[in-house]
């Protein structure tokens, strides 16, 4: 067992994350007048011990007493409290509370993804936690599952958010010199993806993203490479998923909005969330529903969002996922895995030779030094090669000449097995298994496919109530293929020559002798024509006759033809 300074001892390891290592400890002693919580002897606690490249850089350390006041006074039921903040040669540390459960990442990698009420509910605690924390003007900028712990109480799971002081960090001016950033592609607000100012809104973009990962399992934008990631939270619209009840798309459409002067506050998403989740269930009422359909009024623009001081110009990509993202030197784009832990994100430093191994700025400059310049302020020094190369992906992109086609003219499109199968049909909103664990887990892992939505309530659900929408392309409509006729084939594939006109004949024939029969029997006929007889001896007396008739006919000529022989 390893002592931290001489409160706390360290006993078990956690997990690891690209900035450090969360242990479980134990208090050995009640902690000082500057912790926020003193503790008791024998008490377990959560510490994260901070990387020896972030402990040993001077900046890093600076800042991380600079923001012990922040973190410390950071106290929300869904925000993991920071209890202290230890500082002891070359070791840094966080003593957080210790939270007994598994983080979002693991419980919906082994549990598939959250019905939508679920989800909505679920997030709306992490808004809960990003409202307190932006209103204390702290935007965490690194909202991914990961960093959602479930702690486990009363057979239900409350998520707490954690890793508030890890993007503060990353902060540093030491990072943002040489242009080295700990952030995930995956969770990246298009904003910070570029380099530009960035604003509490980035946190609602990730909310937005981590909403859309609860209920389809996985986050709406991926790629094959970190750039690509990144590039399509620029200018990729996130696909809906066909069941996603419309409520809950506005809310993450909302969210997603690529200007982050149309997203709303962490207030007003939490708020929205909750009325989406009361109007989508089985049990909503006619008026929740009501409710539910207009929230895109309750999304209005944040008009006050918190800023985040020092980004805008090659600021840290602080949002991450549950990637980690190493770009190689010289703006290559490495390998992208999107199932791994969290992102450092090198780029080339100055001359473009950092090393993409490197996880964050180590003693100094290249070569291990330490830079007399590092205790000074961050110089801005033109674009950061993040920059460039999105610019250059997009401007790549623009160069692509969209044009109108005319559906009709679109041999794909014209081609029956390439049209796009029609969508299933909106099914009313209202899934019923939320309670059926904790958070309403849909189970298959990983599974694409939403939650299948109960039928619909007695009562239809209202229509919805117009909502300024953003514009979004929308094909014109293809003209309906004609239909085809069916050919009405036997299954019987024999073929019998004659067969047809044979059985129509004798059907025919059947017919006439109903007919006939009928009409002698129902008539006085057979009185007139055969003194009472019934059809069938009429018929057969005609027969007999006919045959008699023929008979002699025949007799007739052999006499006939004799006569003239002899
Ligand atoms: N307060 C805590 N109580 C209990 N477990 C924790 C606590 N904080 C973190 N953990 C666990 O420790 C592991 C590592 O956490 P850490 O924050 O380092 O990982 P990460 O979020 O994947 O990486 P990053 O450093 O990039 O944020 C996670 O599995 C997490 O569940």
């Amino acid at each position: 067992m390893r002592p931290v300074g001489s409160k706390y001892l360290l006993e078990e390891v956690l997990g690891r994350g690209a900035t450090g290592t969360v242990w479980r400890a134990r208090q050995r002693e009640a902690a000082g007048a500057e912790a926020a919580v003193q503790g008791q002897p024998g008490e377990t606690v959560a510490i994260k011990v901070l990387k020896e490249e972030l402990a040993s850089d001077p900046d890093i350390v600076m800042r991380f007493l600079r923001e012990r006041s922040v973190l410390l006074r950071l106290t929300h039921p869904n925000i993991v409290r920071t209890r202290d903040l230890v500082v002891e040669g070359d070791l840094l540390a966080l003593v957080m509370d210790l939270v007994e459960g598994p983080d979002l990442h693991r419980y919906l990698r082994e549990n598939g993804p959250f019905t939508p009420v679920a989800a909505a509910l679920l997030t709306a605690q992490v808004a809960d936690a990003l409202a307190a924390s932006h209103a204390d003007g702290v935007v965490h900028r690194d909202l991914k599952p990961a960093n959602v712990l479930l702690a486990d109480g009363d057979g239900q799971m409350h998520p707490k958010l954690t890793d508030f002081g890890i993007a503060r960090l990353a902060d540093s001016p030491g990072l943002t010199r040489t242009h080295e950033f700990v952030g995930t592609p995956a969770y990246v607000a298009p904003e910070s993806a570029e380099g530009r100012p960035q604003t509490s809104a980035v946190d609602i973009y990730g909310a937005g993203i981590l909403l859309y990962e609860l209920v389809t399992g996985r986050p709406p934008f991926g790629g094959a490479t970190a750039l690509e990631v990144l590039h399509q939270h620029l200018s990729e619209e996130p696909r809906r998923p066909t069941t996603l009840p419309d409520p809950l798309w506005t809310v993450i459409e909302r969210c997603l909005s690529k200007n982050p002067d149309q997203r709303p506050s962490a207030e007003n998403l939490a708020r929205a969330l909750r009325v989406v989740a009361s109007g989508v269930g089985v049990h909503a009422a006619p008026a929740q529903a009501e409710a539910a359909l207009g929230v895109g009024a309750l999304l209005a623009p944040d008009p006050a969002p918190a800023p985040v001081p020092d980004t805008g110009t090659g600021a840290p990509l602080g949002n991450a996922a549950d990637a980690t993202q190493v770009l190689a030197p010289g703006g290559g784009p490495g390998p992208y895995d999107p199932n791994a832990a969290t992102s450092v994100l090198p780029s080339a430093g100055a001359g473009g030779n950092a090393d993409p191994t490197q996880v964050l700025p180590h003693g100094g400059g290249p070569g291990g030094e330490a830079d007399p310049t590092r205790a000074m302020p961050p110089v801005p020094d033109g674009p950061h090669p993040w920059e460039n190369q999105l610019r250059a992906a997009r401007d790549r992109n623009e160069q692509t000449q969209v044009q109108y086609l005319d559906p009709s003219q679109d041999p794909l499109r014209r081609r029956p097995h390439r049209r796009p199968s029609a969508p299933p049909p909106q099914q009313p909103y209202g899934q019923g298994q939320y309670g059926q664990d904790p958070y309403g887990q849909q189970g298959g892992y990983g599974g694409q496919a939403p939650a299948p939505y109960a039928p619909p309530q007695p009562a239809q659900p209202p229509r919805r109530r117009q909502e300024p929408q953003p514009q979004r392309y929308a094909p014109p409509p293809e003209p309906p293929a004609p239909r085809r006729e069916s050919r009405g084939r036997n299954p019987n594939r024999m073929r019998i020559p004659g067969l047809g006109c044979l059985k129509g004949c004798l059907f025919t024939l059947l017919i006439l002798v109903a007919a006939a029969w009928a009409v002698w029997e129902l008539t006085p006929l057979q009185d007139w024509v055969a003194q009472g007889k019934s059809f069938w001896e009429a018929v057969g007396d005609w027969f007999t006759q006919v045959q008699d008739w023929v008979s002699q006919l025949g007799g007739s000529s052999d006499s006939g033809g004799g006569a003239g022989t002899q």
